[in-house]
């Protein structure tokens, strides 16, 4: 890979993930990174201090200097972003992790030619886990593939879906953890309301999810899988039957329906 200088805008949560991940790999050919916001000065302090990367609060002025611009700010900001950055850049590599922005969007605003991709992570990111869906524009060559591919490994595992399908699983992928962890909390409640503590409660529905997801890994598929803990008859099938009443899986497919058109901004 050419040295590559990395700007990214937007120093939050998803920006410190693949920064971490980044820095994880240890590449000689990253040059520089400047992570910038616009308006949390002690945040960028904090990350300056605990990752020794440069900070800015103006990204208009960082552009130039940079090969690969990553967008890790909310999707409201990204029309101005993109306009704005259109009169800065020549060529740079565009990125966004942003719900909602795709490459078309981005394309629209930037000039053309500019080679842009979209990726969805997910916040296991933060510690290499994310699988991640990404579409690529029409100006991607295999040299920003090879930095797409950098930045996708460094969070983890990816797939390069359509357009379409990239918005269609941004609740799955992306918000879906979200979802988990208010099972968890539910399981949590539910453990200490019969006796034992919150520590024991988040060990105990913590080893079940990894085992459970372990189970998936291998390749069992998830109606086999709850077939076997069901017993016919047996307790299980009890606690499935009040779930069906109460339309669990109803539940869940109007929520993965609502964040994905939330994100689409419908
Ligand atoms: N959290 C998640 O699970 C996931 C998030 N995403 C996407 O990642 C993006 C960021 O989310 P997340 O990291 O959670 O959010 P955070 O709120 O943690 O971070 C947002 C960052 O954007 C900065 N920002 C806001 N407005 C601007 C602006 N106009 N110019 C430059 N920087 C700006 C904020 O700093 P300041 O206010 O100081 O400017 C802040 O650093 C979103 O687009 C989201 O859709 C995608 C997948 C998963
Ligand atoms: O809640 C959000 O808007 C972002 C998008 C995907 C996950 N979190």
């Amino acid at each position: 890979m050419r040295p590559t200088r990395i700007l990214m805008i937007g120093a939050g949560r998803m920006a410190e993930a693949v920064l971490s991940g980044i820095l994880k790999q240890a590449n000689p050919a990253i040059e520089k990174i400047t992570l910038t916001n616009r308006q949390d000065k002690e945040r960028l302090e904090l990350l300056k201090e605990r990752y020794g990367v440069h900070v800015s609060s103006n990204w208009e002025e960082e552009a130039k200097d940079h090969d690969v611009i990553l967008l890790a700010s909310p999707p409201a900001t990204h029309d101005v972003i993109l306009k704005r950055l259109g009169e800065l850049i020549d060529g740079q590599l565009v990125l966004t992790v942003a719900a909602g922005i795709d490459t078309t969007y981005m394309e629209e605003r930037l000039p053309k030619g500019t080679p842009v991709c979209w990726i969805m992570p997910n916040t296991a990111a933060q510690i290499g886990e994310s699988i991640s869906t990404y579409t690529c524009g029409h100006y991607v060559n295999p040299q920003h593939r090879e930095m797409i591919a950098f930045i996708l490994e460094a969070i983890g595992e990816s797939a390069e879906l359509s357009e379409q399908q990239v918005h269609d699983l941004t609740a799955v992928t992306g918000s879906a953890p979200a979802f988990v962890y208010a099972f968890v909390e539910a399981m949590e409640e539910a453990a200490v309301e019969n006796g034992v503590t919150a520590e024991q409660a988040r060990s105990l529905v913590t080893k079940m999810l990894s085992g459970s997801a372990a189970m998936l890994a291998a390749g069992h598929s998830p109606q086999d899988l709850r077939d076997q803990v069901a017993s016919p008859g047996g307790s299980t099938a009890a606690g499935l039957e009040v779930l069906e009443k109460r339309h669990y899986k109803e539940a869940i497919k109007a929520a993965v329906k609502a964040t994905n058109a939330h994100a689409r901004g419908e």
